[in-house]
């Protein structure tokens, strides 16, 4: 028992591509005792296992890395949720919403009963759809059940941006929000390099035509990486290692996460302030008129594919009961 309360563990349920990747992550940048994987695939699971612990061996790896079934992960610090379809090229994060969200009902049907201080940070596509029916499935409190969101969307937006201003993507403060797919936007009237606003900091360059070549590069970049490569899995690696270290280490720092928005109901991204409870609260930011248009057109969207869902998932009898567990 003591050695229990000692250990901290982080479960990453799915050992695909992102899985996989953000273990390697977690290896390499120890932050936890023990990383937990696992997957219906057995071959698959043993031989990620095998070779992930090879990077391990000979360095002075302090995290170990085992297999282990949904009941363990349960009981993790953290539940990282990137079990699940992927795109094609050419398919939109939406598409995989059915698929993925029978996977996720028979997660919460294997990990019961989940453990009532456990973190899920859900990955797997549509991420805002996904968290917001993993916060009604875990029945866990809201501010256990995030989202990766935007963040990644976001570090695209910090390189990008720092290429063009020839500066560390590290000074670039900016966002984008709302959702991870097509309707996300960035929050151009909030961005800085330092402390100087962007129109400041690139007074001859920040212009419409710019802030549009910009944002479509950003959310373009998941199609035009797996178009080449069929999936991306490096950036959202680290991305989710990130924020794994920020909740077990009470960083009490700032990223646009998605996560339950009362006043528009909805999952979406928003800055949130994010530390060892999940989110410890949301941090307001001054979107201007046009902003506010396309997070209230993107929240619309996005209860529209809810409320889609819910349809679907009256008409199957599993996935109601799974989700009238914890109405
Ligand atoms: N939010 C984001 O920014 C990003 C999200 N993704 C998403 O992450 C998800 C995974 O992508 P990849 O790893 O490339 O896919 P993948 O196909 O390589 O791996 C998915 C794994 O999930 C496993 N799985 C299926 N059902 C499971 C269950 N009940 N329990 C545990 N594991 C289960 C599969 O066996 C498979 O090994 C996709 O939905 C993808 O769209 C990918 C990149 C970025
Ligand atoms: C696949 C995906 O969601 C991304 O790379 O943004």
């Amino acid at each position: 028992m003591a050695e229990k309360r000692l250990k901290t563990s982080i479960a990453i349920l799915g050992c695909g591509e992102v899985g996989a990747t953000l273990a390697y992550t977690l290896l390499q940048n120890p932050i936890c005792s023990e990383v937990i994987l696992v997957d219906p695939k057995k071959e698959l699971l043993e031989a990620q296992v095998r070779d992930l612990g090879d990077a391990t061996y000979g360095s002075r790896a302090t995290t170990k890395i085992r297999a282990g079934t949904h009941k363990e992960a349960g009981q993790a610090d953290i539940v990282v949720v990137t079990a699940g379809a992927k795109q094609k090229p050419g398919e939109s994060r939406l598409s995989l919403l059915s698929r993925n969200l029978h996977i996720l009902s028979s997660i919460f049907t294997s990990m019961s009963p989940i453990s009532p201080h456990t973190i899920l940070l859900l990955v797997a596509n549509p991420v805002d759809i996904l968290t917001y029916f993993a916060r009604k499935l875990s029945g866990l409190p809201e501010s256990q059940v995030l989202g990766t969101g935007t963040s990644l969307d976001s570090a695209r937006l910090r390189g990008i941006l720092a290429q063009k201003a020839e500066v560390s993507p590290s000074n670039i403060d900016a966002y984008v929000l709302g959702e991870h797919g097509d309707s996300q936007f960035v929050a151009w009237s909030t961005a800085s390099i330092g402390s100087t606003p962007l129109h400041l900091a690139l007074p001859n360059t920040l212009t419409e035509e710019f802030k549009t070549e910009i944002a479509n590069h950003t959310r373009g970049a998941a199609g035009a990486i797996i178009a080449a490569k069929g999936c991306t899995a490096y950036g959202i690696g680290n991305v989710a290692a990130s924020i794994c270290k920020y909740i077990l280490f009470d960083g009490r720092t700032v990223r646009p996460l998605s996560f339950y928005q009362s006043e528009l109901g909805c999952c979406l991204s928003m800055p949130a302030v994010i530390g060892r409870t999940g989110i410890l609260r949301t941090m307001p930011i001054q979107l201007d008129q046009e902003e506010q248009k396309l997070l209230e057109d993107c929240a619309k969207g996005l209860r529209a594919v809810i409320k889609g869902a819910e349809k679907e998932l009256k008409a199957d009898d599993e996935l109601s009961q799974a989700l009238e567990k914890h109405a």
